[in-house]
């Protein structure tokens, strides 16, 4: 069941064209990540989607009373004011104690409930941010960033706690990252986007993808190897192999930025 669909979103912040004929569709159940630099629209795409951001062409369809949790990329929490987490979940909507309780408790933070909002860890308030999205019992999940400020034991275990929700409550999640290699194990579709939909598809695929190892280089797709490729077959490196393992989706004709090159099929060796 389709959750959400753009077709050809084009959005300018005010002169500035941020998106270019972007379609997507978003399905029931999937986790699919949005990557890209600094300023590549992410955000704007996000906010789009939900329909907190007006686009200038194309359209967006949401399926009627769709539930979502969204958790934007900065929140920010007056210092000088004294907040709970208990209240900060009853913001804007008041939720019972037990609701609140049972939210916090499946993103593993039940025992802050009375804690200060300014005195949680980054990895806490992030928490306490995902539960605050759970409350309304999401069919899609929408995260901007929510790992940003985490170190990498704490990025991993936010992503294993995503895909625990995402398990039980069978919503889709759509988030934006930075974090490629766990993005790459934890997405079911990475969408890589620099103003317009450079490609998309299956992690594996993506990774392997000339426009992403433009904008993202080879480093990463060591990286890469390591989560994402079952090394099961036998290499044939002679011209065309390259079809063996499938192509993800092209948008050729979008200006500005995201060229690919040259077309060389790299293939990331696991490490094992
Ligand atoms: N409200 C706004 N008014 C004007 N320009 C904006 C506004 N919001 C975003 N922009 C510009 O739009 C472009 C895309 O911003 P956006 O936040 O969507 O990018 P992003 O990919 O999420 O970036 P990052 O990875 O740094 O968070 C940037 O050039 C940004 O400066």
């Amino acid at each position: 069941m389709t959750l959400i669909k753009a077709e050809n979103v084009t959005v300018r912040h005010g002169d500035l064209p941020v998106l270019a004929r972007v379609s997507l569709a978003l399905t029931a159940g999937e986790i699919v990540t949005v990557v890209g630099p600094n300023g590549s629209g992410k955000s704007t795409l996000l906010r789009a989607l939900l329909g907190i951001q007006p686009v200038q062409e194309g359209r967006v369809w949401r399926k009627p009373q769709l539930r979502v949790g969204y958790v934007p990329q900065r929140l920010h929490i007056d210092p000088a004011l004294p907040m709970t987490v208990r209240r900060f979940l009853s913001l804007p909507r008041r939720v019972s104690a037990p609701a609140a309780q049972a939210a916090l408790a499946r993103t593993g933070v039940g025992d802050l409930a009375e804690r200060q909002m300014t005195r949680l860890s980054g990895g806490q308030f992030q928490r306490v941010l995902l539960a605050r999205a759970l409350l309304s019992q999401p069919e899609i999940l929408v995260l901007d960033e929510p790992t940003q400020g985490l170190d990498q034991p704490g990025i991993a275990a936010f992503y294993r706690l995503i895909e625990d929700v995402r398990r039980e409550l069978g919503c889709a999640v759509l988030l934006v990252s930075h974090d490629l290699h766990v993005v790459m194990s934890a997405s079911d579709r990475v969408i890589c986007l620099n103003g317009h939909i450079c490609c998309e598809g299956a992690p594996s695929v993506v990774s392997n993808a000339p426009e992403y190892r433009a904008l993202f280089g080879l480093g990463t797709g060591g990286a890469l190897a390591l989560y994402q490729h079952v090394h099961d077959h036998a290499h044939d490196l002679s011209a065309g192999a390259a079809s063996a393992h499938g192509h993800p989706q092209h948008a050729g004709d979008h200006p500005g930025g995201c060229s690919g090159g040259r077309h060389t099929h790299s293939h990331p060796e696991k490490a094992d």
